[in-house]
């Protein structure tokens, strides 16, 4: 599904005011529906313990999120609940469409009460604590700079209520392009965001203010959907299925694909051996791990599917320079290679990898000290002559972009473009909600995964899993964003048998094979396959 900013949002809403002669009021009137549909969904599950008549606090800004509140304060009094609208501004301010709605709320009579101060707030507490769900439309996307003063007291107030929140269009308080919260934050139980989701409600925190999230469709003119340039594409099974090509029925294992692995160091060799065995289970038909040669005996007890190639090694075992030109050689008879798990930070490996990433024939995966090694002169990459993946975490990604990771964390949707940009690669950031981003591509937002894979050896297996797919010939960025999604989603199926706690790449492994099945041949997962994906229900 497309993800939009609110700029584009705001401009598929101008496009189809203008140019399709939708009125605007008609674009509000359906979100208001929608919105009211899904307090009555909420009623629908707690009615049972509930005193009647049942109440629905509605709190509204002075713009039109505010008005997507009126309008919502209206169809909740025609389906028979007692509703009260919170203004949290002057009624004067209220302009345009969001106008009309207030004058129609002011004409049926519905109670509006203005919250201009703490003791508004006091009065207000009794119909709140009675009410069953509230209506959160203070702010939209016409949110600018850090919510301050009264009405961030309000957003507390909110908060405070307990009872189930339903945002109308994003939780106010997020900034619909980062997920920061600024300065303080609705948390709500639904969003109903209108149209497209917006890039803020997918990232954190914004996606864990924004609970459930339901698109609702306000009756744009598909024409604008189908033809808007989206900044973001967020991850499912069609998206993922559809970069896959139907096996052949001759097919031999050479056609998919050889990957190469270069990874291992003394201590490390279970990093190679995870890497190697996430491209097999990654879909690879033949993989090699390139390992010093000290430790090749002990990989080949370790792994059977995979075979091994002994490289010259330092005095401390890790990969030396003369491993350079045999490397080299093996890569040209490969699809794809990937490089960094384990190989330790020595300084002459650094520079084996350096070179190495310069001159491969064919995409490279590039992770862990791999990317260490990089970070000292990451404008290899655009001297790279195949094109290239980076799958840095923040902190690696920090240092190829010379900042905190703590940076890359505030804004990960700039940092990934700007990696993607500067080094004219693919960039994955890992992390919760995985971005992907490539040139001339929509950046990609995984839903998959889980805080239980956040274990050793994790992105060994993805960096193998990412290979594989290319040496199957799915392009970088294909290879990538197939590769995080199943990789996740092996985790949430290794989670929900194992827990969170105790989950081990190996786990991860175990699971991948019933991944692709429910991404290629449609098996069902009971709700593993993450929430972001719930649309309309
Ligand atoms: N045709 C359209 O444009 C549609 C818009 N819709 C709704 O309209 C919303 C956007 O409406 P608006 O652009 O009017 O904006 P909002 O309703 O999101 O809020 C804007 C108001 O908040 C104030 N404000 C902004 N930043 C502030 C801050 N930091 N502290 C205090 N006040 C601040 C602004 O001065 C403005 O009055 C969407 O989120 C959506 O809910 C929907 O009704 C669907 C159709
Ligand atoms: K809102």
């Amino acid at each position: 599904m497309k993800v939009v900013s609110p700029s584009t949002m705001r401009d598929i809403d101008r496009r189809a005011i203008k140019d399709f002669g939708v009125p605007g009021i008609v674009l509000m009137e359906n979100a208001c529906r929608e919105v009211a549909v899904a307090v009555w969904r909420i009623w629908e599950r707690v009615k049972e313990n509930r005193r009647v008549p049942p109440k629905v606090a509605v709190f509204c800004g002075r713009g039109n999120n505010g008005g997507d509140g009126f309008g919502a304060a209206r169809h909740l009094v025609n389906m028979g609940f007692e509703v009260r609208v919170f203004l949290a501004s002057d009624p004067s301010e209220i302009k345009g469409d969001a106008a009309v709605n207030f004058e129609i709320v002011r004409r049926m009579g519905i109670p509006v009460i203005t919250l201009r101060g703490e003791t508004d707030l006091e009065k207000a507490r009794g119909f709140y604590s009675e009410s069953f769900a509230a209506v959160d439309a203070l702010f939209g996307t016409g949110l600018r700079g850090e919510i301050k003063g009264f009405p961030r007291r309000v957003i507390e107030f909110i908060n405070e209520g307990g009872c189930p929140v339903v945002a109308v269009d994003i939780p106010s308080g997020i900034c619909g392009m980062t997920g920061k919260v600024l300065g303080a934050a609705v948390r709500a139980e639904v969003t109903v965001t209108m149209g497209l989701p917006k890039i803020g409600l997918l990232l954190y925190p914004g996606a864990s203010y924004a609970g459930k999230i339901i698109v609702a469709d306000i009756g744009l003119p598909a024409k604008i959907l189908d033809d808007v340039k989206a900044e973001g594409l967020l991850l499912d099974r069609q998206v993922i299925s559809g970069y896959f090509k139907p096996y052949a029925p001759d097919a031999h294992k050479g056609d998919f694909g050889r990957v190469f692995i270069i990874a291992g160091s003394k201590g490390m060799t279970g990093a190679a051996a995870l890497a190697g065995l996430g491209a097999v289970r990654g879909g690879a038909g033949l993989v090699t791990i390139g390992i010093p040669e000290g430790l090749n005996d002990i990989l080949e007890v370790k792994v059977t599917e995979v075979m091994t190639l002994p490289l010259p090694q330092t005095h401390e075992g890790s990969l030396s320079i003369k491993a350079l030109e045999p490397a080299l050689d093996f890569a040209k008879g490969c699809d794809a290679v990937a490089i960094g798990p384990g190989l330790s930070r020595h300084e002459e490996t650094a520079e084996f990898v350096r070179k190495f990433v310069a001159e491969c024939p064919v995409p490279v995966v590039i992770d862990a000290d791999g990317l260490n090694a990089l970070s000292e002169d990451p404008d290899v990459l655009k001297k790279s002559v195949a094109p290239a993946v980076i799958t840095p975490h923040p902190g690696e990604m920090g240092r190829l972009l010379s900042v905190t990771a703590e940076k890359v964390q505030e804004n990960r949707w700039d940092a990934v473009r700007e990696a993607c940009d500067r080094f004219g690669c693919t960039a994955v950031l890992k992390g919760a909600r995985t971005l992907v981003a490539s040139p001339d591509y929509p950046t990609c937002i995984n839903p998959t995964g889980n805080p239980g894979m956040a274990t050793g050896g994790s992105g060994d297996v993805l960096t193998g899993m990412i290979a594989a797919l290319a040496a199957r010939g799915l392009k970088c960025h294909e290879a990538a964003a197939a590769g995080v999604y199943l990789h996740g989603l092996a985790g949430d199926l290794a989670a929900r048998e194992k827990g969170e706690i105790p989950l081990i790449a190996g786990d991860i492994l175990d699971h991948i094979h019933e991944a692709f099945k429910y991404v290629l041949e449609g098996e069902s997962l009971d709700g593993c396959e993450g929430q972001a994906h719930q649309g309309r229900d």
